[in-house]
């Protein structure tokens, strides 16, 4: 822990800033690397994620929220004056609660049990995966070994925050059928919790790093948090969205589910990851409809319409093709990035797989 943490954008000549610069520059941070710019957090937001991907979300969530306030008392142990502590102590405040059944986590545990899952699985933290761990511990070793400037700095990530909370709010209820605001209701009382908390430690940022070398650390403690955000979230990428490689003991959609939570794919359905080949099953095919003038996907009894991205698609499953390779396909045809063309047709399919038009 004691290597020098990369610090962005240091000023060539090393002098030292004003404290509007030294906020700009803190600002600049978080407009080049904070968490709201992740593919995963604009698939979670734009509605593009299937009812078991958000889950994987709102569980690894859950360990962050439930370290904060261990983060916190670490911070709290280390303030050397009475008046700081008063004030870092609302922080556990909010996130313990001030009695059974109250404050941040427990509200987290509302959004978990909001989505399906049984609150003792939630508590164990049984499913999360290993780098989500991994990076929220780190966390807690920064703000516990660090300097103090540093560890109040790396707090300031919250500046950025109510931007990304209305955002996600607003998609999820506009998009996700399964997401109330009563779910959502952690995020209501963040809108006011995280200004009033950046603009405290923005202030003694600005009033403490008083030096070239104290203010590029400070900026260095902000990209090392807009780090252990961003990797929470190419973890739950990689595991849940492309090439969709679950660790062994991470969750497995449909575990720690209350009974009666409906299945997030129909009984009986297949969900699909990238490395899977799909097909059409028997009695399903894409015929183009000359009335409608346009192609649809003919099952037993059932016709979808279909939109010109997924015909793009179901011309190239073939029952040959795995996921990876329609996207590649596909990514020539469009010259588009692969990776993103991959996790939008995961969604798809998993959709048409739901409607068990598509199998593999
Ligand atoms: O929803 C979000 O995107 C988001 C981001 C952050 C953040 O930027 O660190 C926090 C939170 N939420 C949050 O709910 C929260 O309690 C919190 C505490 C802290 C911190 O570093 O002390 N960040 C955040």
């Amino acid at each position: 822990m004691n290597a020098a943490f990369p610090t962005p954008g240091a000023d060539e000549t090393q002098r030292l800033l004003s404290p509007e610069e030294l906020e700009a520059a803190l600002r600049d941070i978080g407009a080049r690397r904070y968490h709201n710019l992740h593919p995963f957090h604009r698939l979670l937001h734009d509605g593009k994620l299937s009812k078991d991907q958000v889950r994987a979300w709102a569980l690894n969530r859950y360990y962050y929220q439930a370290m904060i306030p261990v983060k916190d008392a670490a911070l709290l142990a280390r303030l050397p004056d009475a008046a700081l502590r008063r004030v870092w102590r609302q922080r556990i405040v909010d996130h313990d609660g001030d009695h059974e059944g109250d404050g941040g986590i427990e509200r987290w545990l509302k959004l978990a049990e909001g989505v399906g899952f049984a609150r003792d699985y939630v508590l164990s933290t049984k499913g999360i995966l290993s780098a989500t761990r991994f990076s929220v511990d780190a966390y807690v070793h920064f703000v516990s070994e660090r300097s103090l400037l540093e560890a109040i700095a790396s707090s300031l990530t919250e500046m950025f925050s109510p931007t990304i909370i209305s955002e996600r709010v607003a998609g999820m209820l506009k998009n996700y059928d399964f997401i109330t605001k009563e779910t959502l209701a952690y995020f209501d009382k963040r809108l006011t919790q995280a200004p009033r908390d950046a603009d405290f430690a923005l202030d003694y940022v600005k009033r403490h790093a008083t030096t070239p070398e104290l203010q590029r650390a400070a900026m260095g403690a902000l990209t090392f948090k807009c780090n252990v955000l961003w990797t929470q979230l190419d973890a739950l990428y990689f595991a849940y969205v492309a090439p969709g490689m679950i660790p062994p003991d991470a969750w497995q959609p449909g575990e720690g589910l209350v009974q009666d939570a409906a299945p997030a794919s129909a009984p009986g359905g297949v969900k699909l990851v990238a490395a899977d080949v799909p097909r059409l099953p028997r009695g399903v095919r894409m015929r183009f409809d000359q009335a409608r003038d346009k192609h649809v996907l003919l099952a037993p009894e059932r016709t979808f319409d279909l939109d010109d991205n997924a015909v793009a698609v179901l011309q190239l499953v073939d029952g040959q093709r795995s996921v990876t390779q329609i996207a590649e396909q596909l990514a020539q045809t469009y010259a588009a990035d692969a990776r993103v063309i991959e996790a939008d047709i995961l969604v798809m399919l998993n959709d048409l797989a739901e409607k068990r038009v598509l199998e593999r």
